[in-house]
């Protein structure tokens, strides 16, 4: 009797696949066990070659919710998706699987790009409060009637979620299922004064996990942060919230010409400032050096369990200090493997 290679415990891969066959011939599709879909998200994020935290595929959790079938259902499960990723400081790796397309029922629809964004308030006088990235969202949910908060940098967006055609149903997280981390720095302690903080668990909702040709499409799954995503991105980035300016000036430093290389120095010390902040409020979060590290040792392991690690250099290398990271001194073949995650056909990033 044949089992499947990788997953003993699925049981007798003959019978399931001829069992698979007859109701794709009877529906249209199929549905995966229980087992069938944690393992094929656990393998989704091993296949994830843009992924450097992939050292703990195994220990991903699952929430299997196909069974949600109303927007509000859908939303009280993405607020329960954070309060049990992360029930204290500590954040642990989480999937959330809604229902998939089937032939005439659609499934559920997240329109967030991740469960926690900051709104991007664009003002009439033509400049924006917030995260520029999400300026156009913001505008399109206070067109559909969202009030909009109260008006920080960083108010924390409602979610949009929709099942079949038609207007999402708008709904407000509640502040006490997001974790946010105020930003201060170990020496200067004048960074406290910007008034800069970031959510602590970063959620992807606009991607497909596809197993065997399955495309779930609601199915938000969280790690946590890498300090360079918010220190050198999310706080760094022009098209972002774009601190380099304000905190090289804060430092004192000439910005008036790239040799001084000012926007090095205050890269450095907002990516100081970042780890230093998490560390400080005992919140999960990992330095580019040591998630380096980690990713090397997963694919050894995986290179001994002779599988082959896909791997995109130019995702895996951290934006900042690359070549101080080992992971930039070698190649790596990105091969799409599947299961996966993957972007919607139907949107351009
Ligand atoms: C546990 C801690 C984790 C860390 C530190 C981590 C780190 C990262 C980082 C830094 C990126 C690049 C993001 C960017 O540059 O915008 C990334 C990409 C990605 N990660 Fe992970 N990750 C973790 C867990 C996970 C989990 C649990 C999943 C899914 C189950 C996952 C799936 C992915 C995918 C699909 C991408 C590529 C996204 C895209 O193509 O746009 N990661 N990860
Ligand atoms: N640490 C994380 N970061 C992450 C992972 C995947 C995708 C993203 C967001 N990527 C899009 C941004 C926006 C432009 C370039 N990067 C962040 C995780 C998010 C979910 C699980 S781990």
């Amino acid at each position: 009797m044949m089992f499947h290679a990788e997953n003993p415990a699925a049981g007798p891969l003959k019978s399931r696949l001829r069992e698979v066959r007859a109701e794709i011939a009877r529906t249209g599709t199929y549905t995966h066990t229980p087992g069938e879909l944690a393992f094929g998200a656990r393998v989704a994020w091993r296949n994830s070659s843009k992924c450097i935290g992939r050292l703990y595929w195994r220990s991903l959790r699952v929430r299997d919710r196909r069974h949600v079938d109303t927007p509000e259902g859908v939303a009280v499960e993405c607020v329960n998706h954070l309060r049990d990723a992360a029930p204290g400081r500590r954040i642990r790796p989480t999937i959330t699987v809604f229902a998939p397309d089937r032939p005439g029922v659609p499934g559920p629809r997240i329109w967030n790009e991740q469960l926690i964004r900051y709104a991007g308030y664009e003002m009439d006088d033509g400049s924006l409060v917030g995260d520029p990235r999400y300026g156009r969202f913001t505008t399109m949910l206070r067109k559909l009637g969202w009030p909009g908060g109260p008006g920080t940098p960083f108010d924390v967006l409602p979610l949009a979620v929709s099942i079949g055609g038609g207007s999402p149903l708008l709904s407000t997280i509640p502040g006490d299922a997001v974790l946010e981390v105020p930003l201060t720095h170990p020496v200067y302690p004048w960074f406290e004064r910007l008034g800069l903080r970031w959510h602590a668990v970063p959620a992807i909702s606009n991607m497909c996990l596809e197993i065997g040709g399955i495309c779930y499409r609601a199915a938000p799954f969280n790690g946590w942060y890498m300090g360079t995503e918010i220190g050198a991105r999310n706080l760094a980035d022009a098209d972002r919230y774009d601190l380099l300016p304000t905190v090289a000036r804060a430092m004192g430093l000439d910005t008036g010409t790239d040799r001084s290389l000012w926007r090095d120095y205050a890269l450095v010390e907002l990516n100081i400032a970042v780890l230093h902040s998490f560390e400080r409020a005992g919140v999960t979060m990992t330095d580019h050096h040591t998630e380096s590290r980690r990713f090397l040792t997963h694919l050894d392991r995986e290179e001994r369990a002779g599988r082959l690690c896909p791997a995109d250099w130019s995702w895996i290398v951290p934006p900042i200090s690359a070549s101080a990271t080992p992971v930039f001194h070698r190649y790596y073949d990105d091969r799409q493997l599947s299961p996966n995650f993957v972007h919607h056909r139907d949107s351009v990033d």
